[in-house]
């Protein structure tokens, strides 16, 4: 049905691309883009992220490192070692894989990345330059969701109301903002809030970012709404599923991404481009074109 919109397709097209412009760095001769992730502790979520992230690189033929640490690891070790890779010259993206052990303290990891290699967007001058409008690394998820909503025509979002439901720094805070950016009336729910029910009702796009599986019904949606879920639960039948209630709101809704094959594809796609973003700058090139 054309009203699913799967992410893992973008997702595609978005990494052809890019592997087609890292072989044409390849024929040249030219270093080659590198992205190094940073995984602390034996979180399974986690694992399997990174994995994803590793196969992605190696489809497109960028190289990538992952650093694993033990969770013992200290804030002053782990910081030491992003230092190391802030002078590397051949390192453009530097990721740290959320969440950290509680001893660690994380917005200072955070801020010790140099901005320049902040392919997750995570630092606060990134985050800064993301509120004002400025060009930026934008964070992952919220820029493939932005994406997803321009393939469907969603590109100006003047008059249009949109509800974040979760508040979270990764995804909720920057989506908002980025909607906001786009012209969208927008109102961030969360736990604290009375009657989430009764503002979704009133959006006519819905990104669901809650961690709470099929929290959305159909009884929440306004017809021909656009649902984003970002959610990535285990069902009661031990399936991947979202925040929201896939089969409950599919014959209400306009467009919406499934889980799997929505938004995480994108987020992977994202944080490649990111970093090819980051090397283009780094090697003075401007949109793959030596300048
Ligand atoms: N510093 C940092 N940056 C992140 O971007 C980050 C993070 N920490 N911590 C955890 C979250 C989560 N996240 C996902 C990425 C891909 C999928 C993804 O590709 N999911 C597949 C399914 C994967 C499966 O089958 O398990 C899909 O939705 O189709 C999901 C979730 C990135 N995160």
């Amino acid at each position: 049905m054309d009203k699913i919109i799967y992410g893992s397709e973008i997702a595609a097209k978005c990494k052809e691309d890019l592997k087609v412009e890292i072989e044409g760095y390849k024929a040249k001769g030219m270093r080659l883009p590198q992205l190094v992730v940073i995984l602390v502790g034996d979180d399974v979520g986690s694992q399997s992220y990174v994995k994803g992230k590793e196969k992605a690189c190696e489809a497109i033929g960028m190289q990538n490192a992952t650093i694993r640490y033990d969770a013992s690891i200290s804030e002053e070790k782990l910081i030491e070692k992003i230092q190391e890779l802030n002078y590397d010259d051949n390192v453009d993206g530097i990721l740290v894989q959320l969440p950290l052990p509680s001893h660690i303290d994380t917005n200072r990891v955070l801020f010790s990345i140099n901005p320049d290699k902040d392919v997750d967007g995570f630092h606060p001058y990134n985050i800064g330059k993301m509120i004002i409008g400025e060009d930026t690394f934008l964070p992952c998820t919220p820029k493939g969701i932005i994406k997803i909503l321009e393939s469907i025509g969603y590109d100006d979002l003047s008059g249009k109301n949109a509800v974040v439901i979760g508040r979270s720094n990764i995804v909720g805070k920057p989506i908002a903002q980025l909607l906001l950016n786009k012209n969208a009336t927008v109102q961030m729910t969360h736990s604290r809030t009375k009657n989430i029910e009764d503002i979704v009702k009133h959006a006519d796009i819905v990104v669901a970012a809650v961690g709470r599986a099929k929290l959305v019904k159909k009884e929440w949606i306004k017809e021909d709404a656009v649902v984003i879920d970002v959610g990535v639960n285990r069902g009661e039948d031990g399936k991947l599923c979202g925040d929201v209630d896939f089969d409950d709101v599919i014959d209400k809704v306009k467009y919406i991404t499934p889980v799997p094959k929505g938004v995480g594809p994108m987020t992977i796609a994202m944080l490649l481009e990111n970093t090819v973003e980051s090397y283009r700058k780094r090697e003075d090139l401007e949109d793959g074109v030596q300048s």
